[in-house]
């Protein structure tokens, strides 16, 4: 059984207080150096600002003292009160983005939080203002101002203008209780070191500096933070996810468009990605630990894989075909696979018009030739498209695209599917596989990758064809026998091809390729690119991205090729409960049971189901214990328990 999240929904007693930095912790800036960019856009002649950075990089990572950079910035700086103010506002848009999602838990706890930072109230108390934090509660300096309303120093008496000062300022709180410090930079660890807070966490979701990581590592009270949800979450606080984001790994294979990783990181969770596909051995490896797995064509997701997938809750077909992918363990491992069924249809039906008219024109030949410098003006063997028969076999979302295309060529359409399918324009059905391979002067294959599809087409078929016919598949390798295309096509039964798959196909860019096919005249080769352009790949990632997101921020199944298909909104101020079960007797019964027992009031249920699998999704308004999660998980036939907030 997987089991992944616990919910603290009842708040427990004895809750730290929690003191963040300000600097690249609350915000996800350091506020002296966007001060120093807002005042070069203002003046661009001031160089002396460029100063400005470089010096709050050196105070963050302990190289110089803090308050020696901190006098040296403002006397650069000498900003206007003006200018402190449109600091403010420019600081407000650029809270981290975890604390941003969790402003209710600010809210809630008033009396929980400090802000702590060798700032300066004029531009902090405005931007914590809006989390209610009273500037009562935020530990920082003053500026000092002229009678211009120049600030020209800062207020020398106060600690935090000193080496050592948040150590003195949290000290100097007596506050009682446990006492947690969360920040990015060397003084925050300091705080820490310096026995004033118990736990400290490096926070790392804007800036990782190594000096500070490098400290914390290793010892238990001081964790690595990717993001606050952890913090809240390893605090016992109920933060806007019932599990931080940044805890889930994503990991995606096969170079799988930026645009993807993009997507997940902005979202909040872990993205780790690699440019190939990985071996079996690798992947066994590389799974442990993960939680949703993105891949091309080229890595297969065995059973034994699965066996090791320790965490695993889908997988992200960022193509449209999952012969690679052993659907039915997934299923009895409870997870959901996803593909993008249409997102690179076009690109495909695009380059087997080109390859059409390429191939009745002789051109691969002619081009090579003239490579070699050999002119060879000549009509024969070169042919129109328009007026000759297509015989498509799959008429799918490709197939059917392709037919309208081809008939808009001027050619005509017949296909052959296993599927009852609506004939768009013109196109004929055939019942007859053998008399479609009979009819039609070019053959293009678009059925899918189902083992028994192996070698659909083989000696026996390339027989039945026509003498001289043109053949084309982009679909998957081992649907031809490749030695009898070799041979069609070494006896003219075949006048023209062309192969985008192979049975065998390279993992990487860098290993080799080798075919029987290699060397064949009117041949066209490609490297399994049918769906490879650009726009095609930046819409897989958006569309293969969206459904993992949707299945793993509120359990939406739509799209997925192995669960029954559930739409679902998003968790607002409720608690959700994902049961995905093996389809027997009595689960959705035990489930209401658990509900009743903990008085849980029920908002939405559903339940669908396919032959082997049943997801029941249950939302309630009121909080739970964790007894309550534990029997939920216990109900027979559970595969996986997820619980959303
Ligand atoms: N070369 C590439 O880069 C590339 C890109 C995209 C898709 N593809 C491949 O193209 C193929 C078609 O994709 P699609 O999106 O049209 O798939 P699809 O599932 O929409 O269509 C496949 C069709 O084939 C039919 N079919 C299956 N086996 C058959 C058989 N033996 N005889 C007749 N019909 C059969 C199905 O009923 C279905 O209608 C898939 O194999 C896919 O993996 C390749
Ligand atoms: O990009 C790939 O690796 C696969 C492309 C294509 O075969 C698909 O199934 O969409």
């Amino acid at each position: 059984m997987g089991a992944y999240i616990m919910n603290a929904s009842f708040t427990p007693p004895n809750l730290a207080t929690l003191i963040l930095d300000f600097d690249s912790t609350f915000t996800c800036v350091e506020a002296l150096d966007i001060l120093a960019e807002q005042l070069a856009k203002a003046d661009p002649s001031r160089t002396d600002l460029a100063l400005i950075k470089p010096l709050t990089d050196q105070a963050m990572s302990g190289e110089i003292g803090f308050s020696e950079a901190l006098q040296r910035r403002i006397q650069i700086l000498k900003p206007t009160r003006d200018d402190i103010a449109a600091l403010a506002q420019s600081l407000k848009s650029q809270v981290s983005a975890s604390i941003t999602r969790n402003k209710a838990v600010f809210l809630e706890h008033p009396g929980k939080f400090r802000i702590i930072s060798g700032g300066f109230h004029d531009f902090i108390d405005p931007v914590v203002g809006d989390y209610g934090i009273h500037p009562e509660y935020v530990l920082a300096n003053r500026l000092i101002w002229d009678e211009n309303g120049v600030a020209i120093g800062v207020d020398l008496t106060n600690p935090l203008s000193q080496d050592g000062g948040k150590i003195v300022a949290v000290n100097n709180l007596g506050l009682p209780g446990t006492i947690v410090m969360i920040g990015d930079g060397w003084t925050d660890y300091e705080v820490y070191k310096g026995g004033a807070a118990e736990r400290f966490y490096a926070f790392v979701e804007n800036v990782a500096r190594p000096k500070v990581v490098e400290a914390a590592q290793g010892c238990e009270s001081t964790p690595v933070a990717r993001s606050f949800d952890e913090v809240l979450h390893a605090e016992g606080y109920q933060g806007r996810y019932s599990f931080p984001r940044s805890k889930l790994k994503v990991l995606l294979l096969e170079n799988v468009h930026p645009e993807a990783a993009r997507l997940f990181r902005e979202e909040g969770y872990d993205v780790s990605t690699v440019k190939g596909a990985l071996d079996e051995d690798d992947l066994i490896q590389a799974i442990q630990g993960v939680h949703i797995l993105g891949l091309r064509s080229k890595t297969n997701v065995t059973a034994k894989v699965l066996e090791h997938a320790d965490k695993l809750l889908a997988v992200g077909a960022f193509c449209i075909g999952t012969n690679q992918i052993d659907l039915k363990a997934c299923s009895q491992k409870g997870i959901a696979v996803f593909n993008a069924p249409y997102s690179n249809t076009r690109s495909v039906v695009e380059m087997v018009l080109g390859l059409l008219v390429v191939l009745t024109r002789d051109i691969p030949d002619k081009s090579a030739a003239m490579h070699q410098g050999v002119w060879n003006k000549s009509a024969t063997g070169s042919h129109e498209v328009r007026g000759k028969t297509l015989g498509i076999i799959g008429y799918g979302a490709i197939g059917s695209q392709l037919s309208i295309l081809a008939e808009a060529f001027g050619m005509r359409v017949i296909y052959f599917d296993l599927a009852e399918k609506l004939s768009l324009g013109n196109a004929k059905r055939y019942r007859s596989f053998d008399a479609l391979l009979a009819e039609a002067d070019v053959i293009s294959l678009h059925v899918d990758g189902r083992h028994e599809n192996k070698n659909l087409i083989g000696a026996a078929q390339f027989a039945r064809m026509k003498d001289g016919v043109i053949f084309v598949n982009l679909s998957r390798g081992h649907i031809v026998d490749i030695e009898a295309l070799a041979d069609a096509m070494r006896s003219g039964k075949v006048y023209g091809a062309a192969i985008d798959v192979f049975p065998e196909e390279p993992r990487t860019n860098d290993d080799p390729f080798e075919s029987p096919l290699m060397g064949l005249k009117n041949l066209v080769l490609t490297p399994h690119i049918g769906g490879s352009t650009e726009e095609a790949q930046e819409a897989i990632a958006e569309f293969a991205s969206e459904r993992l997101l949707n299945f793993l921020n509120r359990g939406d199944t739509t799209f997925s090729v192995n669960m029954p298909h559930v739409q679902l909104s998003d968790v607002e101020g409720r608690h959700r409960f994902l049961h995905l079960h093996q389809n027997v007797p009595g689960v959705l019964a035990a489930i209401n049971a658990v509900m009743a027992k903990y008085n849980l009031n029920v908002v939405a249920q559903h339940l669908k189901t396919t032959e082997s699998l049943g997801y029941v999704i249950v939302d309630v308004d009121n909080g739970y214990p964790k007894e309550a999660l534990e029997e939920l998980k216990q109900v027979h036939g559970t595969l996986k328990f997820r619980s959303l907030t």
